[in-house]
């Protein structure tokens, strides 16, 4: 029950929506429930007729046939008059619902997107994309359907439900007792289904979530699949998912109708007790015929409530199991996703009064480091992947990092960038907000991934700056070699990329990635492997752009060639997750450190020596 009070809780805002479905529906309610009396009083008016006549039509005065000729077609205007407005108020609300549906999803599909976009880069690498759209989807959907059905059927349930109990107990009480029991012995045997058929539900939906994450994952690199020749496989994990929920439908829906039989059975019992009450009393002639009428159609009526609350319970069953991945997913607090580690500030403006922190307004004075690294341990999960790293980078100088493939470079940058917190240790970036949005506007980076959106080359140049003019998109693509190939498109600048830019090739999306850069024009540059796509020539034009963009900012590289590295102001080289070395390329060169061995092995012609430089990502 507690997710659906907070589903409500949730699209407060739909309240006038609900109200609104919930009084047409009454008032449809209300239009039903005058039927059995209008056609119980045009019975007692006909019988009443031939009571007079003892039974004989040719006996009856005209006077008296043309008055009940009057009122059973005032009464059948009645019941036209009530059709009308069932069916009117009926669209009415069923046009609320659908507006209300719509409404629902914005509200929902929003929350979560605005969620998913605060959640911290650690829950991302846990999660599969395709599951999350998964989920949402359904969860959405499920939530939607029981919202509708549930304000449309509530109120016609419960006015049916009060109508029936009180007319037939002012015509016979033992009538509204035995209703009154088959309400809640249905309700019971209803929520004795709900448990299981729950757990079911999840475990189902757990299969269709693993499924649509993997699902997304191959459509969106066929390329590697088909390469692999990994059609069959994938198929056949894919297939074996769903199967997984052929047989726990069979399961859950077998409990379901066993307990639907066990539930039906109870109520018709019930009912046999109500019709013989109504037809033996009527025989013994405590109810006229017209009462009879009245009274079985009323009974009828009755039955309504108790279907629609096995709609509803399974509806709201459906939504509770929806929801349950939905609100997760809402209560995850990022704080506690990464941990509650510290994140980059400004020693400026964030720092001020913490204990280390420089004095306010330290670090924009000149000489005071643009970045500073203090102390900085952090790990994604197990051991610490970086241990103990301080630095300083002051303004506008170029600091290079140099280490083993997987020896923390990208991560120190992703630690720059706020992407996760640290475990400790701080760092500082001078002349950023108090926030992490102005944090990383002040950082222009090029990730070793291009990672483009689908859109046009403009649109993905301008991904950072989205008001930037045609020609200012065009400047940074001139400076990033782009303009090179964009003109040999027929659409130029708006030729669509296609998902993550598939159509184009890897050093083409690496220069579109580094126009980007440009384009945002941040005081602090992260270059990570920024040209390791392009062959000689084009990493020529693209650097000379890059050198270009460089210079008055801080920038921190890591390159793959020892020429860019040789040219940066000074080094930081990292080994076992920890700081070797820092200096300017001159000093390390004869340090006898990993500089000085990755320029001893680019001189070397040896196979092992060879081996070794591609170990550091390096080529010379
Ligand atoms: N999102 C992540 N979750 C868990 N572990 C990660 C994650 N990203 C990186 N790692 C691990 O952290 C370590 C450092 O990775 P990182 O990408 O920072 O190395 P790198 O020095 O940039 O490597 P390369 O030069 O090959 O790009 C590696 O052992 C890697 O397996």
């Amino acid at each position: 029950m507690a997710p659906l009070i907070r589903i409500l809780r949730f699209t407060r805002s739909l309240t006038p929506y609900y109200v609104g479905i919930m009084v047409a529906a009454a008032i449809v309610t209300g239009a039903g429930l005058a039927v059995p009396f209008i056609t119980g009083s045009a019975t007692d008016a006909i019988v009443q007729a031939f009571g007079d006549a003892s039974g004989d039509a040719r006996a009856l005065d005209p006077e008296a046939v043309s008055s009940t000729i009057v009122t059973v077609l005032v009464l059948a205007l009645a019941l036209l008059a009530v059709s009308l407005v069932e069916a009117v108020i009926g669209n009415i609300g069923g046009y609320w619902g659908d507006v209300m549906s719509a409404k629902m999803r914005t509200i929902l599909s929003t929350r979560y997107f605005e969620q998913l976009l605060a959640l911290p880069q650690r829950y991302y690498d846990s999660e599969l994309t395709g599951t999350i759209v998964a989920r949402l989807n359904r969860s959405i959907s499920e939530i939607t359907n029981f919202m509708k059905s549930f304000s449309n059927m509530f109120v016609t349930m419960l006015l049916t439900t009060i109508a029936v109990l009180a007319i037939s107990a002012w015509y016979y009480w033992p009538l509204a007792v035995l209703l009154a029991v088959a309400y809640p012995v249905y309700l019971w045997l209803t929520a004795l289904t709900s448990r299981r058929w729950q757990r079911l539900e999840g475990d189902k939906n757990e299969h269709v979530d693993v499924a649509s994450g993997r699902f997304a994952e191959v459509v969106g690199q066929m390329r590697v699949v088909k390469s692999f020749v990994g059609e069959r496989r994938e198929l056949a994990a894919f297939s074996d998912r769903f199967r997984a929920t052929e047989s726990l439908t069979a399961e859950q829906s077998r409990h379901w109708h066993r307990m639907d039989a066990i539930r039906q059975g109870v109520l018709h019992v019930i009912f046999f007790g109500l019709y013989s009450i109504i037809f033996v009393r009527t025989v013994l002639g405590y109810f006229t015929l017209g009462e009879m009428v009245m009274l079985v159609q009323l009974i009828a009526m009755a039955r309504q409530p108790v279907t629609s609350l096995s709609w509803v319970v399974d509806t709201a069953q459906r939504a509770i199991a929806g929801s349950k991945s939905y609100f997760e997913v809402m209560d995850l607090d990022p704080v506690r996703v990464d941990g509650g580690g510290a994140r980059p500030v400004d020693p400026a403006r964030d720092g001020a009064g913490r204990e280390g922190a420089r004095p306010d307004g330290a670090a924009l004075s000149p000489g005071a480091p643009s970045v500073s690294f203090q102390g900085v341990h952090f790990g994604y999960g197990g051991e610490d992947v970086l241990t103990d790293i301080t630095f300083d980078v002051a303004p506008g100088e170029r600091v290079a990092f140099v280490g083993e493939s997987g020896g923390g470079k990208t991560t120190l940058t992703s630690l720059l960038m706020g992407l996760y917190g640290v475990r400790e240790g701080q760092i500082e970036i001078a002349g950023s907000g108090t926030d992490l949005d102005d944090l990383r506007r002040n950082i222009g980076v090029v990730f070793q991934e291009p990672a483009l959106f689908s859109g046009s080359i403009a649109e993905n140049i301008a991904y950072g700056r989205p008001d930037a003019s045609r020609a200012e998109i065009e400047a940074a693509a001139a400076r990033a070699a782009v303009d090179v190939f964009v003109r040999k498109f027929p659409l130029g600048y708006d030729t669509p990329i296609g998902e993550r830019g598939i159509k184009l090739s890897g050093g083409q999306k690496q220069r579109i990635a580094v126009a980007r850069a440009i384009l945002k024009d941040a005081p602090i540059l992260v270059l990570d492997e920024a040209t390791s796509a392009l062959d000689t020539k084009s990493e020529r034009l693209v650097q000379a752009g890059l050198d270009d963009l460089m210079e008055g900012r801080t920038s921190l590289i890591i390159a793959h060639r020892l020429s860019t590295i040789a040219e940066v102001d000074r080094i930081v080289t990292l080994r076992d997750g920890r700081i070797d070395e820092i200096g300017t390329p001159r000093e390390l060169e004869t340090s006898g450190g990993i500089y000085a061995e990755l320029l001893a092995l680019q001189a070397s012609s040896s196979k092992g020596d060879r081996k070794r430089l591609r170990e550091f990502d390096v080529v010379g």
